[in-house]
């Protein structure tokens, strides 16, 4: 699952599960789970959080690596939510855990993304939902997490379906892509 901040990645996710029943893992759930936990690390997690950055890829694959053997035995499929981030991570992912089947990217406009952030903000807890990160974080994404798009792109992998659309409209699209795996 790909998709700028706020695009409803999360929100997509949710409805597939329901559906399809698949494992989410959300790489921002997770991060977020071991910064709660008060652990040392998820101080040093929430620092960098905090400032829209990207957290070190390898702490960021052990998580899912960990959490994708967790289910293995009960697990229909792995949906993977906010992970690759950065081509090199996608790289990463292939070596040491396998070839994702597809890529579905959730497209939203910049301006749409940062309206619904700033309206979550509102209810999330999320101390990364304010106007100066959330503009940090679309910039991040513009630079690093774009170009994963078009790398699998050159696979044929890629799903684009437009969250521009009401969710549940954006839904239909997501189950259209999944039906014809
Ligand atoms: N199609 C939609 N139309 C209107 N609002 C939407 C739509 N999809 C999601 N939202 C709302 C729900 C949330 O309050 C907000 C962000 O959605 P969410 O699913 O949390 O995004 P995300 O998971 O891509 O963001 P992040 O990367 O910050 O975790 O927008
Ligand atoms: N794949 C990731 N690599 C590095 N950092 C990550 C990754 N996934 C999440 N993060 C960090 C940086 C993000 O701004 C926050 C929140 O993630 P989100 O997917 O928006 O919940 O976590
Ligand atoms: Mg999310």
């Amino acid at each position: 699952m790909a998709g700028g901040p706020g695009s409803g990645k999360g929100t997509q996710c949710e409805k597939i599960v329901a559906k399809y029943g698949y494992t989410h893992l959300s790489s921002g759930d997770l991060l977020r789970a071991e910064v709660a936990s008060g652990s040392e690390r998820g101080k040093q997690l929430q620092a960098i959080m905090q400032k829209g950055e990207l957290v070190p890829l390898d702490t960021v694959l052990d998580m899912i690596k960990d959490a994708m053997i967790a289910k293995a035995d009960v697990s229909k499929g792995y949906l993977i939510d906010g992970y690759p981030r950065e081509v090199k991570q996608g790289e990463e992912f292939e070596k040491k855990i396998g070839k994702p089947c597809m890529l579905l990217y959730v497209d939203a406009r910049g301006e749409t993304m940062v309206k619904r952030l700033m309206k979550r903000g509102e209810t999330s807890g999320r101390s990364d939902d304010n106007e100066e990160t959330i503009k940090k974080r679309l910039d991040l994404y513009y630079k690093a997490t774009e170009p994963v798009i078009a790398f699998y792109e050159g696979r044929g992998i890629v799903r684009k379906v437009d969250s521009e659309l009401p969710v549940d409209e954006v839904f239909g699209q997501v189950a259209k892509a999944i039906d014809a795996l």
